[in-house]
Parts: C-alpha cells; sequence; structure tokens
C-alpha cells in the first residue's frame, strides 16, 4: 500500500484530501505544527515546517512514497498584513521539505500547491500558458515555491508536483475567507429570527469557486499521474460575483438582512475578474468538476444554522 504524508493535515484541505486518499486505498500519515484535531487512525507527527531538523526527521522516520504540502499561509487579505511571515511558511517551508525529500535513499514524490493568485490580470479565462505575475504578497509566494520546486525536479531528478487551484471551499473552511464568512452572518441572523446587519468586502470582484472535494480529487489524480512537468490549472470554468452569491446566501434566509460594506474588508489590490480553462487537466486526466457551488454553499450554511458551527464532525472520518 502507497504511503501518503501530508504536511498541514490539521486544516481544511487537509482533512478532505486524507478522505480522498483513504478511499483509494492509501495509507495517509499527517503532520502539522499542533495536532488540532486530525481524523481518529491516521498516525500524526507533530513539526514545525520552519524547523528543518523536524520535517527531515518525519519525512525519514515514515518514508513515504508521496508527500502533499498543505502547510502554508492561505489567506491573501493576510498576506498583505504579515508578507515576511507569508514569505517565510510558504517558500521556507517548501525548501525545508524539499531539502529532506533530496536526502532520502528513495525518493518520494512530493507536490505543492499553487494558485491562480500566481497568475497576471487576465480579461480571458486563464490557462496554464498565460503569464505569471502575481500582484500580492501571497501570490509572490506562490510563483517562488514553483519555481524552486522547477529548479529542484531538473537539478536532482525528482518527481515534483506543482498545481494551480483556483478559489475553493466547503464546510469547515475558516471564516475568515469570503463565502464561510457571508455563510455564518447569514445563518446567525436566521437562527435569532430577527432582521440583521452583514459586512461585507469587495462585492464588484468576480471569482472561479470550486468544491474542496472536486480540489483534492485532482490533487490526488495529479500526484498519480506519470509526467511531473505538467502544472494543472484547476477550477470550475465559471466566475460568479460575490454580489451574486451573497444575494444567493441571502435568499436562503427568511429574515431580512442588511448588507454593510466594511472599507477595512478591501485588499491594497484585488484582481477583479478570476476564470479558470480546465482544458489541459480534463484533456489528459480526465478530471472535471462535479459539484455546483450553489450546493456546496448551501451545505455550509446549513452547517452553521446547525449545531456544527460549520466544522465538519469528526465521526464522518473515523477510518
Ligand atoms: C485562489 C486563492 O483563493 C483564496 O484567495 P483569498 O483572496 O484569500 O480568498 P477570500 O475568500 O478571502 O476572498 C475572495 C474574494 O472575495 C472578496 N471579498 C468580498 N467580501 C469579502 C469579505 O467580507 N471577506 C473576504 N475574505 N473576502 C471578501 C475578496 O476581496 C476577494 O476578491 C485562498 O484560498 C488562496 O489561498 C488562493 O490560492
Amino acid at each position: 500500500m502507497s504511503k501518503v504524508l501530508i504536511f498541514g493535515i490539521s486544516g481544511f484541505v487537509g482533512k478532505y484530501l486524507t478522505q480522498e486518499f483513504v478511499n483509494c486505498g492509501y495509507s495517509v500519515f499527517g503532520s502539522d505544527k499542533l495536532n488540532s484535531g486530525i481524523p481518529n487512525g491516521i498516525p500524526f507527527v507533530e513539526a514545525d515546517l520552519l524547523n528543518e531538523i523536524q520535517v527531515e526527521k518525519v519525512i525519514s522516520d515514515i518514508e513515504p512514497d508521496m508527500i502533499v504540502n498543505l502547510a502554508a499561509i492561505s489567506s491573501v487579505s493576510a498576506s498583505w498584513d504579515i508578507p515576511q511571515v507569508t514569505m517565510s511558511v510558504n517558500v521556507i517551508g517548501a525548501l525545508n521539505i524539499l531539502e529532506a525529500a533530496r536526502k532520502q535513499d528513495k525518493k518520494p514524490r512530493v507536490m505543492f500547491i499553487g494558485s491562480s493568485e500566481e497568475y497576471a490580470d487576465s480579461d480571458k479565462p486563464i490557462n496554464e500558458e498565460t503569464k505569471l505575475n502575481a500582484n500580492n504578497p501571497y501570490g509572490i509566494s506562490k510563483m517562488a515555491q514553483e519555481r524552486f520546486a522547477t529548479v529542484y525536479r531538473e537539478r536532482y531528478d525528482m518527481a515534483i508536483y506543482c498545481v494551480r487551484p483556483f478559489n475553493h471551499t466547503g464546510v469547515g473552511q475558516r471564516d475568515n475567507f469570503v463565502l464561510p464568512s457571508f455563510c455564518k452572518q447569514v445563518a446567525e441572523i436566521e437562527k435569532s429570527g430577527k432582521a440583521g446587519v452583514i459586512q461585507v468586502g469587495n462585492l464588484a470582484a468576480e471569482r472561479d469557486f470550486t468544491d474542496v472535494r472536486d480540489i483534492v480529487r485532482a490533487y490526488r489524480m495529479i500526484i498519480e499521474s506519470n509526467d511531473c512537468t505538467k502544472v494543472y490549472n484547476v477550477g470550475s470554468g465559471r466566475a460568479y460575483s460575490l454580489r451574486e452569491l451573497l444575494e444567493y446566501i441571502v435568499s436562503l434566509s427568511n429574515q431580512d438582512i442588511t448588507v454593510e460594506v466594511d472599507p477595512k474588508r478591501f485588499r491594497p489590490i484585488d484582481t477583479p475578474r478570476v476564470v479558470c480553462n480546465y482544458n489541459l487537466i480534463e484533456k489528459e486526466l480526465g478530471w472535471k468538476p462535479e459539484y455546483r457551488i450553489k450546493d456546496t454553499l448551501k451545505e455550509i450554511f446549513e452547517g452553521y444554522l446547525g449545531d456544527m458551527n460549520g466544522e465538519r464532525g469528526w465521526q464522518e472520518y473515523d477510518f
């Protein structure tokens, strides 16, 4: 049975990726800075990605066939407040994994998660040929990570995979991201049984959102594929304005909701429209999205309405 080691397993995507690999018969191991709750039955080792000795020890003890790194500063907004930390975690952290992996006798496959935020603004749907020219600290860190991955792949003959996912969401995503934030605020008003006010940022932005379950399926298919030099876009191929998605979420409630624009939620730069062209991964690996984002939004909203506070129950991950 192939062994997969996931760094950043305690985060939102980690839980879904674990489930994806377990469902496909892999033996999954997890590592994170803190054990903030990981699926039962998954071996866990605490390690700080910025501690190269700890990272190397985890990898040499487990001897994985594959490593996926999900540990990152993942919020574009946060990256403007803490650009140094963003570069450090997202780039030095990746380098610590690369350095440890290249020292193993049996070199594992390694996968790094990039982002649509690496691309320059584009009027057209973004394919993999679109110029990379990030306009925020987070995107720059992901470009740097990808460049290191390419150089290590070529210089040390390692199987290093990179992928560029577009925005994604699902039950359990933190509410500093836009869609859980909107769902949580609207659900709280609904639960209160009276009219209320919600705070929003730039509703004119148009983004291409995919369900996290489609995203993790793409990650697995990519790291299972044979050509690690291909970097695939993963997204839905359709952009919605945040205004339209907010209107949909508000329509799930029976209360009167007032929308207030909070200038603090705006960023120094916000690309107006981002749409994914996923033809390459569809043609070469047969991946395409299966979930519809409005169904995902309903699940997130209902999660906040119920007792789960938007968190998926751990029992679903009892392997
Ligand atoms: C592809 C990319 O996807 C994500 O990027 P993000 O920008 O951090 O995501 P977000 O959900 O914070 O913002 C999305 C959009 O929504 C707008 N927006 C409006 N109103 C609010 C608002 O009230 N809150 C927030 N957070 N955003 C708002 C905001 O201005 C922006 O245009 C990460 O996973 C990242 O890791 C990644 O790779």
